[in-house]
């Protein structure tokens, strides 16, 4: 597992300024929660993270490594950082193996024999052992996206980002997905998660940071943030969705 440290991060879109210069430390097996409203920059956040996005300015440090200097080849860091989003993004042709073998046969060159065992023992680990030949359309949508987290966590990734991964499901859903993370965390990953779900932040984070206008405006343990936010921005959020 890595750790990970963004200093002075900025992004924009235009004239739009979505990321405006933030430090954030995660520190190996930590999940950190981004909350805030809808438009803050968490979403862009992970993806500039991830090297979705190339940033404006500032450094991303992988394990003391910078990762977003310029004319850096994105794909084997990418290989080192897992990303999930919203929507799961299942290939509807292929079985859920299939779908988690293809990054590791295509990127690191493995073949479907070497891959049969590990694929299988991680679709145990998450209880969907059963469903490995099962195509998507045959699955929940809480199946698929924990079908999805496989796929991320099949290429071995140092570190997992997660953008919204339950927002997109049935209420009854959500919690086989939020167990997946509960179990992750207990495994020591180092995760950073982009959510609307303010209870689980508040029970499983190790921090918490309060986005907003692009800024983190305030973060600490959740027990601080939820119970006594010292900014006025992160009370008038708090209040409107607790
Ligand atoms: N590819 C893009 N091109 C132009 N603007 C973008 C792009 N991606 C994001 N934005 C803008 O960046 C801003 C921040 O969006 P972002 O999705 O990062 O916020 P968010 O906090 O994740 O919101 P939500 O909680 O609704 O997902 C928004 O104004 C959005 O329109």
């Amino acid at each position: 597992m890595a750790k990970l440290e963004l200093r002075g991060v900025a992004k924009a879109f235009g004239d739009n300024a979505v990321c405006r210069g933030i430090d954030l430390s995660v520190e190996e097996g930590q999940m950190v929660c981004l909350i805030g409203p809808s438009g803050s920059g968490k979403s862009t956040l992970l993806r500039c993270i991830n090297l979705l996005e190339p940033i404006d300015d500032g450094e991303i440090m992988l394990d003391g490594e910078d990762i977003s200097v310029p004319g850096l080849d994105p794909q084997p860091v990418r290989a080192r950082i897992g990303i999930v989003f919203q929507s799961f993004n299942l290939f509807p042709h292929m079985t859920a193996a299939e779908n988690v073998m293809l990054a590791p046969r295509r990127v690191h060159g493995k073949s479907r024999e070497a891959l049969a065992a590990p694929v299988r023992a991680l679709f145990q680990r998450f209880g969907l052992g059963d469903k490995m030949g099962h195509y998507p359309d045959q699955l929940s949508g809480g199946q698929q996206q924990r079908v999805a987290i496989i796929r991320a966590l099949a290429m071995s990734p140092e570190i997992m980002l997660f953008d919204e991964i339950t927002s997109a499901l049935d209420p009854e859903l959500v919690g086989e997905v939020l167990d997946v993370l509960r179990q992750l965390r207990g495994e020591g990953m180092t995760m950073v998660l982009a959510t609307h779900e303010m209870a689980f932040a508040r029970e499983v984070a190790d921090k918490v940071c309060f986005l907003d206008g692009g800024m983190i405006v305030e973060e600490g343990p959740p027990a601080t943030i939820f119970s006594t936010p010292q900014e006025p921005r992160t009370k008038a959020f708090l209040k409107r969705v607790v």
